[in-house]
């Protein structure tokens, strides 16, 4: 009885974590000192334009490539040197899947099979059946929209503790999406399963998730709730000679407009008030795709 009450208050090894994460390509760095930690049962959108370091980020995550700088950690385990056991309750599908691709779609699920003892081999026939995949056919030959539906059946059927998804709706049309969508709200309300996935498309990540990364040149310049965006984010335009060169206590992005005004991008906690320089200027708050595009300029 003991030994289950001990059992019972250990709690969850978190999903992700990492500290102080840096990454260059020869000499241009991807990742800057990049910090984060996903809770269990998250559903994590991370966003960024092309070229942010999405797809780097979710690698170095992983222990997929090795960095300069930093450390991540997957379900407890240091991802460099992460364990089968770890490897099992984790499904990652990449942004272009390109393994096994002289596999026949049933075949490459067969052998999925042989790997991963908790495969729902149900789930796979049904979902493979309802999204009409053909699947004698070989992966090289499925389109990219039906190769990317084969990875997701297959990284949802392992039933995995972390999903993580690189642009898993890129190829997909909207009624594929609405049900990977619906799929991985079910999957972390009711499995309790942690979710990461980047994506450009903006609606997915108000429909799904709770929480939201966002990246620019390399850094991870927010890290919010969805639900406190619209009251933390804003965007004040100021005089030039309001404000000084260096850049300012809670500043996410600043230009200069074509007039010579500035136009910043601020971000405040729940607890605090908006500073009065930006009071007085007006504040303009900003949804996901007002912020995106905004720094985008
Ligand atoms: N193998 C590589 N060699 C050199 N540079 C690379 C390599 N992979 C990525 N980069 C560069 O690193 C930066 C980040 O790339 P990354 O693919 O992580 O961005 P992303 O945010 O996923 O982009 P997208 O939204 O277009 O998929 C880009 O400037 C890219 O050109």
């Amino acid at each position: 009885m003991t030994g289950f009450a001990s059992i019972q208050s250990i709690p969850a090894a978190t999903p992700i974590r990492a500290v102080g994460l840096s990454k260059f390509y020869g000499t241009q760095q991807a990742l800057s000192n990049v910090g984060l930690r996903i809770e269990p049962g998250e559903i994590v959108g991370l966003v960024g334009r092309n070229g942010a370091g999405k797809s780097t980020l979710i690698r170095a995550l992983l222990g997929l490539i090795e960095v300069e700088a930093g450390m991540s950690w997957v379900l407890g385990e240091a991802a460099l040197t992460m364990g089968d056991d770890v490897k099992a309750r984790l499904a990652y599908v990449s942004q272009t899947p390109t393994a096994l691709e002289w596999m026949s779609v049933k075949q490459m699920m067969h052998f999925v099979a042989r790997l991963y003892p908790r495969l729902d081999r149900d789930y796979v026939n049904e979902e493979l059946r309802r999204a009409q995949i053909p699947i004698d056919r070989k992966l090289s030959a499925l389109s990219p929209g039906e190769r990317q539906q084969v990875e997701l059946v297959r990284a949802l059927a392992t039933r995995p503790e972390l999903l993580v998804l690189d642009e898993p709706a890129s190829a997909l049309d909207p009624a594929a999406r609405r049900d990977l969508l619906r799929d991985i709200v079910g999957r972390a309300g009711e499995g309790g399963t942690t979710v990461l996935f980047s994506t450009h498309i903006v609606s997915d990540l108000e429909r799904v998730a709770s929480r939201i990364l966002f990246l620019h040149q390399g850094r991870l310049i927010l890290d919010t709730p969805v639900d406190d965006l619209k009251e933390c984010v804003a965007q004040v335009v100021v005089p030039s000679h309001a404000l000084s060169e260096s850049s300012m206590v809670g500043e996410l992005h600043r230009r200069i407009l074509a007039d010579g005004a500035i136009s910043l991008v601020l971000r405040r906690s729940p607890a605090e008030d908006w500073p009065d320089f930006a009071r007085r200027a007006g504040i303009r708050t900003l949804g996901i795709e007002d912020l995106f595009v905004e720094i985008a300029r």
